[in-house]
């Protein structure tokens, strides 16, 4: 059993234990555009950056200790990011959708809810706690899953990012209606990063798409070397969640 089945099974109990005893809350703002966030920022030549808010991960555990999401989100706002994608996941990630809530309502900018979606229920929880755009993985989910989670996305007129790790996942991601697609440089099953794999992969993809590039980025040396690939939106979390000023980092990354 890899580490992404595992969170698949705590999910789906989570999400059946929520369902029973829904959270009532107060009616969120529009959805605010997450790719035409990260497609202007491109168009105007510079990096579209969906900037991570995550407190600790299964691979490397506690993150940030003085874990602050409004003040994070704040910070990458002022540095420069297009997005924000806060994980909500409590099991493996430490998250909350009450984070997700906190932090965007602290900037204006266009959030992601990352966390890993196994039923079309919570999508309609992901746009009560005022999400703008959803995660598919597609290692997680069958062909029919996903098409059911991304027809309800659009219909609460949010974005989906649609993450791959190989050739195969490419070829189904694009027979979704999304144009967003993440490629993530860590593979879920191993952790291994690998930049190499990814160059290989946009390579041979259809130039309709946004591409970000997604896990494992530290400077802004590999953004510069993935812009050489035509891949010039990126998600980045931990290196920026470990400096002191996130702004000044974010801003070192993308301004
Ligand atoms: O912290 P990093 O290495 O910069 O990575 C961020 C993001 O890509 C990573 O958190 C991520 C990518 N896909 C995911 C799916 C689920 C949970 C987390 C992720």
């Amino acid at each position: 059993m890899t580490i992404l089945d595992k969170i698949l099974a705590t999910k789906r109990s989570e999400v059946a234990a929520r369902r029973a005893a829904p959270t009532e809350r107060p009616t969120p703002s529009a959805p605010r555009g997450f790719k035409a966030a990260l497609d202007a920022k491109v168009a105007a030549g510079g990096y579209g950056l969906i900037a991570e808010i995550k407190k600790a991960s299964p691979s490397k555990g506690l993150i940030r200790a003085d874990f602050d999401p409004p003040a994070h989100a704040r910070a990458y706002a002022a540095g420069g990011a297009a997005c924000l994608s806060v994980l909500t996941d409590y099991e493996y990630f430490q998250g909350h959708e009450d984070y997700l809530i906190a932090a965007r309502a602290a900037c204006d900018l266009p959030v992601l809810r990352k966390d890993f979606m196994v039923d079309p229920w919570q999508v309609a929880e992901s746009r009560s706690i005022g999400a703008d755009a959803i995660l598919i993985i597609v290692a997680a989910l069958d062909d029919g899953a996903m098409a059911e989670i991304e027809a309800a996305a659009f219909e609460h007129g949010m974005d989906v990012l649609v993450e791959v790790h190989d050739a195969d996942e490419l070829e189904r991601a694009l027979r979704l209606k999304s144009r967003l697609i993440g490629v993530n440089n860590r593979n879920l099953k191993t952790f291994e990063v690998d930049l190499q794999k990814t160059y290989e992969l946009v390579r041979h993809a259809p130039r309709n798409c946004t591409f970000v590039a997604e896990s494992g980025l530290t400077t802004r040396a590999d953004l510069d070397a993935m812009a050489e690939h035509d891949i010039r939106c990126f998600l980045i979390g931990e290196s920026l969640m470990r400096q002191d000023d996130i702004e000044a980092a974010t801003r070192a990354m993308v301004g």
